[in-house]
């Protein structure tokens, strides 16, 4: 049977791709919240959604078939059937922080009434408390917090595909991600794989699920090719999560490799994937500011060990750790912005690194990074730039905005 799911690199031909409209939960929070939400700014709905339906359409004009999280998620609830749905709400309530008591129970009446699509888009945007028949007579909800407006905060990254999830060879991960603000995202990716048709009982093989402690997420999954991958050490992917990814790839997959590759902790380089892609067999971005001095980064490159240990190899030099992993003679690193130091950094906060390959170097990037668009245009590549105002306010690209499901051998 042939696996839904084949992903054996960054760059081969893409099939099928896994998107999220952005909805009302990206303006469904005020600016005191945007910290936590993990944004940066207020977004404008209509053109984010104009900005995003022009993605999905390059996509499409390139042959690519585009699914939507938001469908597929009721389309799963429709095949599952009333248990499901019920233990599907019952686990999101609960890690919305209500597991049991009279908001619970308010909460469940008020969605348990929607049909499955609305119920996940109502979900999605969070639910304000006004919008909820309730009047509180136990201490619980009658002390709960007067000031805060919403029950359940709405998911403003669930247009950020690539992070609750990264498709994986014939697998995926799902993932358990940093921060409160987006750990219940892959709930939604849970029910689709198991239940939505498409997905369910085909052999998909799940690395690791969201049950974990440690976290990673798929912004630092980059699968190099069918048997390399890296991985990032960042603010959002811990090393105990690699390692237990890695034993996991080696033990029942086609993997032997996995580059762990260490960058700043911070907002704007959150994700590998934020300042450093793969774009073609020998060429990738990189973001200078990365590298230190020599063009030095930390990077450990694992292989399998004796009786399922792992063996770590502690080098500093990017461009050799990936000539050898990768066996190529040569490689072109391009760095955002050119180089220079101001552009870099400027690019690089609107994802000008985040470049998502469609085909060997055929890559999808926002318009607005054109310093680094030229570059990569003047090292050979083709460059589809889409339009990119609102979306660039919550901190992710073309890559972000994408979860690859089926992609061609390379
Ligand atoms: N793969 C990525 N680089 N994703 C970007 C995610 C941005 C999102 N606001 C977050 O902080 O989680």
């Amino acid at each position: 049977m042939t696996s839904p799911i084949h992903v054996t690199s960054e760059i081969g031909k893409l099939k099928t791709v896994l998107l999220k409209r952005p909805g009302r939960e990206i303006e469904n929070f005020t600016p005191d919240m945007m910290p936590r939400l993990l944004f940066d700014d207020i977004p404008y709905l209509p053109i984010a959604q104009k900005e995003h339906d022009y993605f999905a359409d390059t996509l499409r004009d390139n042959g690519v078939e585009v699914l939507y999280l938001e469908k597929l998620a009721a389309e799963a609830l429709d095949a599952a059937g009333d248990k499901v749905r019920n233990d599907f709400l019952e686990q999101m309530l609960t890690e919305s922080g209500y597991a049991t008591g009279t908001i619970h129970d308010a909460l469940k009446e008020y969605l348990g009434s929607m049909n499955n699509q609305d119920m996940v888009n109502k979900i999605m945007e969070g639910i304000r408390k006004n919008e909820v028949d309730f009047v509180p007579t136990d201490l619980v909800s009658a002390a709960e917090t007067e000031n805060y407006e919403f029950y359940m905060d709405p998911m403003p990254n669930l247009y950020f595909t690539r992070d609750p999830s990264a498709c994986i060879g014939e697998g995926l991960s799902i993932n358990h991600m940093t921060f409160p603000a987006r750990q219940r995202e892959s709930l939604f990716n849970e029910i689709v794989i198991k239940y939505h048709p498409r997905f369910a009982d085909k052999g998909v093989h799940v690395w690791r699920d969201r049950n974990h402690d440690t976290r990673i997420e798929g912004g630092d999954e980059l699968v190099l090719n069918d048997h390399v991958m890296a991985i990032g050490v960042s603010q959002r992917t811990s090393a105990d999560a690699i390692q237990d990814i890695a034993k996991s790839l080696f033990k029942e997959g086609h993997f032997d490799t996995v580059i762990a590759i260490k960058i700043p902790h911070n907002h704007a380089m959150m994700h590998l994937d934020t300042v450093f892609t793969m774009i073609n067999y020998d060429q990738f971005t990189v973001h200078p500011g990365i590298l230190g001095e020599g063009g030095h980064i930390d990077t450990w490159t694992i292989t399998p060990g004796k009786n399922g240990d792992l063996n770590l190899d502690h080098r500093t030099d990017l461009k050799q750790v990936l000539k050898d992993a990768l066996k190529l003679d040569d490689l072109d690193l391009i760095p955002t912005g050119n180089g220079d130091p101001i552009i870099a950094g400027r690019e690089q906060w609107n994802d000008g690194s985040n470049t998502l390959a469609i085909a060997p170097g055929v890559v999808v990037t926002y318009n607005r990074n054109y310093v680094s668009n030229d570059l990569l245009r003047k090292h050979g590549l083709k460059v589809l730039e889409v339009i990119s105002s609102e979306l660039s306010r919550g901190r992710g690209g073309p890559r972000c905005m994408s979860c690859p499901i089926v992609r061609e051998d390379i």
